[in-house]
């Protein structure tokens, strides 16, 4: 009969019905195998404070049992109250089988007498068994009043009755406890689903971060610039040095200068040290100052650029060039902020932001011994590479006009207008000095250029005036690479269509117009040379 009622139970459990379906069964089955009086089940809430009275079951009548009555688990003082059977089996999962309640000792059955009292009932024997899962937490009782014996008179069960009931118990404790995780699951769900919606709203109240401002004299949006600038906007807020790699001209103090107008030091200073411009004792000094005396012509006691730049940016221009045993004292005030003057024997301390720069390939310099690699560690947290402006052909009529505009309203001149020839030889060369070089070619081409007439050609350096013939064609050839006419021919095919898909900042419908194709080739062309904009 024990089997088959367990096999009752765990179909129930199987189909998920009811927990109070579950419950009731759980009771019916302990009612027959004990042929007991009555028979309730009591559940702990989830604070742990109460067990509830969540059904009962009786044998014959019975007066007024309330559902709803709940037994404290703790006494006013907030000990446990183990004297009360209940409140000891599901603190202590141990399982309360008493033969007759009047020669228990150490118990209280005021609980009990009271419910005899209303129910009209008298309990005699009385068992409570915890329901238990996870091996020791109890989450309820079940409780039977007198359960009899072979003979018909109440007494405490058997120990093979007393398993029988546990199974039973186990049954409802699983399924009270699976309850419980499907409505606390339900319940965190919805409160994620709010905070979800919620989070839109959150995120608006927050405050936004300063939009970067370009500074006006920075010209250049082709895609590579825009890059560089996406990358300086994510550091300026910090503090964490910055090293920006870029070939001679390129505008890396540019760089370095908007870094520090973006930063929060804004209102400090900014200051510049070329670490290649000056002898190592004359850089020391100028960069960490010196004291009275340290060396002949020392006549006072002078700060350094560093405590110059203290709550600024300090930014080391051609830090690859810095001699060897500088790097040293470089790298103490780049970890601690430490400074210490030419000739001192006291440190000083200082709170700047280091941005260095260089064209210099610094991992063949360590790899030479010329550059300290704990430095470089340091250095090279956030680098950021300016790139070089033939890899961003796009932002030299910008740079023609910003450049032209510049010098002219300088020396109170009208702006002059540029040829045709003349732009697309600036267009088409290498610019090996950068943008300097840009500036310096459009400074002498204004210069040379009759006043009111446009630049041309011929006020252009030879190289560029040449660009678009013989050199042009020479400096081609020396390039062809090896191979088969038809990979040849493909490889200039994939380099020109990258860089007019970066002159149209990668619009395809743009590079297409520009290079008369169809949409439909470009795509088809980007795919076949596996051609994709670079990701910032
Ligand atoms: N994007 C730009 N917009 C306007 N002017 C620029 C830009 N980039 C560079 N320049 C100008 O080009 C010149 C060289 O720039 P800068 O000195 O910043 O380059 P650099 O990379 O630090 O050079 P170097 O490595 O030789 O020190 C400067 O006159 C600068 O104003």
């Amino acid at each position: 009969m024990v089997l088959e009622n367990l096999l009752e139970l765990t179909s129930a459990l199987a189909e998920d019905r009811k927990v109070e379906s579950v419950i009731e069964l759980v009771l019916q089955a302990t009612m027959k195998l004990t042929k007991a009086d009555g028979c309730s089940l009591y559940t702990l809430d989830t604070l742990g404070q109460h067990l509830h009275r969540a059904s009962s079951m009786y044998n014959g009548p019975v007066g007024i049992m309330p559902i709803g009555e709940r037994i404290p688990i703790y006494r006013p003082d907030f000990s446990p109250n183990l004297q009360e059977p209940a409140t000891l089996a599901v603190s202590t999962g141990a399982t309360v089988n008493i033969n007759h309640i009047e020669h228990a000792v150490g118990y209280d059955f005021a609980r009990i007498h009271e419910d005899d009292k209303l129910g009209g009932t008298v309990t005699q024997s009385l068992v409570i068994v915890p329901l238990t899962v996870q091996r020791d937490r109890s989450i309820g009782i079940l409780q039977i009043v007198n359960p009899r014996n072979g003979a018909g008179t109440p007494a405490a069960l058997s120990p093979d009755t007393l398993k029988a009931v546990a199974g039973f118990a186990t049954h409802v404790a699983l399924r009270l406890w699976n309850g419980r995780l499907v409505e606390e699951n339900t319940r965190l769900k919805r409160q994620f689903d709010r905070y979800l919606a919620d989070l839109p709203k959150q995120r608006r109240k927050q405050k936004p971060l300063p939009l970067l401002k370009k500074p006006q004299d920075l010209v250049g949006d082709s895609p590579p610039i825009e890059r560089a600038i996406s990358l300086i906007g994510k550091a300026a807020a910090s503090d964490i040095p910055v090293l920006l790699r870029g070939e001679t001209g390129t505008g890396k103090e540019m760089m370095a200068s908007f870094i520090h107008t973006s930063s929060p030091r804004v209102d400090k200073a900014f200051v510049v040290q070329n670490c290649a411009a000056l002898p190592e004792a004359l850089l020391e000094s100028e960069l960490f100052g010196h004291v009275k005396g340290a060396f002949t012509g020392a006549a006072t006691n002078k700060q350094g650029l560093a405590h110059e730049a203290h709550n600024g940016t300090l930014f080391l221009d051609e830090i690859g060039d810095m001699p060897l045993a500088l790097q040293a004292k470089v790298l103490r005030l780049l970890q601690e902020g430490e400074v210490r003057r030419v000739g001192a024997t006291k440190t000083e301390y200082v709170d700047v932001r280091i941005v260095g720069a260089t064209n210099a390939n610094l991992e063949e310099k360590i790899e030479a011994g010329e550059f300290r690699k704990d430095l470089y560690y340091r250095l090279n947290v956030f680098p950021i590479n300016i790139p070089p402006l033939r890899e961003r052909p796009s932002d030299i009529p910008a740079l023609i006009d910003h450049f032209l505009k510049r010098a002219s309203a300088k020396a109170n001149k009208p702006v002059p207008v540029v040829a045709a020839d003349a732009l697309e030889a600036l267009m088409c060369w290498s610019y090996p000095g950068n943008v300097r070089e840009l500036k310096n070619i459009l400074e002498r081409a204004r210069l040379m250029a009759d006043e009111g007439y446009p630049i041309e050609l011929r006020h252009l350096p030879p190289e560029l005036a040449g660009a678009g013939d013989d050199t042009r064609m020479s400096q081609m050839m020396s390039r062809i690479p090896d191979g088969d006419l038809k990979s040849i021919v493909g490889q200039y095919e994939a380099l020109v269509i990258e860089a007019k898909m970066r002159e149209a900042n990668w619009n395809k419908s743009n590079a297409a117009r520009n290079l008369k194709v169809s949409r439909r080739t470009i795509i088809e062309k980007l795919n076949r040379y596996n051609i994709h904009r670079p990701s910032s």
